[in-house]
């Protein structure tokens, strides 16, 4: 088992450095990254979602590559516009809304990328829970406009029923990822008629076959997105992507290049807007380029401990 500590090259979510554990078993490698501001109890699936890695491997896939969309953090239009222009993506997601940014610098920001995409693609937005349903509805119509056409907006409230507020007032689809990934019972969340589209994360969900089940369940066209893995968990969420039954959207996986490195030289960026599908995690042959301070492995043997007391 060994610690890894990757620094982003910019910050995502308020996180400056990526920390997690990988380690291989049976079937293969498998990535433990639960962010430092998570539970024991909200990082089971986490865990699970590892050990199937590692212990049971994957359900056969049904593609062989998938599209990803690049994602553009809260960033300057220009350098906006050539994160998008460099990544061959035909989709791309920009982070709106976050705290001190004003709605003026997210209309610009989404100007860019539309320049930068031309009228074929797509663009996405991600609110990450920001929004009043007042604010969510004047936000949303005024990006679109600015965007030249919205794809979704993510989670632009906290409860589903400010989900189902909005979707009734604007035209721009919902979807929901806070609403599943942070439910108490993933399989139960009746978000169909507060969005359009699920978000499905397969740390967050458990692991490939449970995400598989979350997706059914739900009985919307899923996006499969990330949680800033390295490349080692990105495979899991490749894999879920691979064996998702439909697949109508661009996935957000292509968080790679928001890492300024990573734990395998044959790591899992996009060519051509588009990621293979494995069988299996790469082999992380750079784990030793970024392995953690000393008294990380400690911390982290003793949170694996306390999350695998808890699944029994
Ligand atoms: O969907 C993407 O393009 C990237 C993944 C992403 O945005 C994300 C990554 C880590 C934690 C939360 C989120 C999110 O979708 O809110
Ligand atoms: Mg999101």
């Amino acid at each position: 088992m060994q610690v890894y500590s990757i620094p982003m090259r910019t910050r995502f979510r308020g996180i400056t450095v990526r920390h997690g554990v990988i380690w291989e078993g049976p079937a293969g490698w498998g990535e433990f990254c639960p962010f430092e501001d998570y539970s024991d109890v909200e990082s089971v699936p986490w865990l699970l979602c590892a050990l199937e890695a590692v212990e049971q491997g994957w359900p056969t896939p049904v593609r062989t590559s998938v599209p990803v969309n690049c994602t553009v953090p809260v960033v300057s239009p220009e350098r906006a516009f050539e994160l998008v222009a460099a990544s061959g993506c035909s989709t791309a997601k920009v982070k709106v809304a976050d705290p001190g940014t004003p709605l003026s610098a997210d209309l610009e920001r989404v100007a860019a990328v539309r320049d930068a995409l031309g009228p074929s693609g797509a663009v996405r937005v991600d609110a990450n829970t920001a929004w009043d349903v007042d604010a969510a509805v004047s936000a949303i119509r005024a990006l679109d406009r600015a965007a030249g056409g919205l794809e979704y907006v993510e989670q632009p409230c906290r409860t589903i029923g400010e989900l189902a507020a909005v979707r009734r007032r604007v035209d721009v689809r919902i979807a929901a990822d806070e609403s599943i990934r942070h439910a108490e019972d993933p399989m139960k969340v009746a978000v169909a008629g507060a969005a359009d589209v699920a978000v499905i994360k397969v740390a967050p969900l458990g692991g490939v076959r449970r995400a598989l089940e979350v997706a059914e369940a739900c009985g919307l066209p899923c996006v499969v997105s990330s949680a800033l893995e390295t490349s080692v968990g990105m495979a899991a969420g490749l894999a879920l992507a691979g064996a998702l039954p439909s697949l109508e959207f661009a996935c957000g996986l292509g968080t790679l290049s928001l890492l300024d490195g990573d734990v395998t030289s044959g790591s899992l960026r996009p060519v051509d807007g588009r990621l293979p599908v494995p069988t299996k995690a790469p082999v992380p042959d750079r784990l030793a380029e970024f392995a953690a301070d000393p008294g990380a492995e400690d911390r982290w043997l003793d949170r694996i401990g306390r999350v695998r007391r808890l699944i029994g």
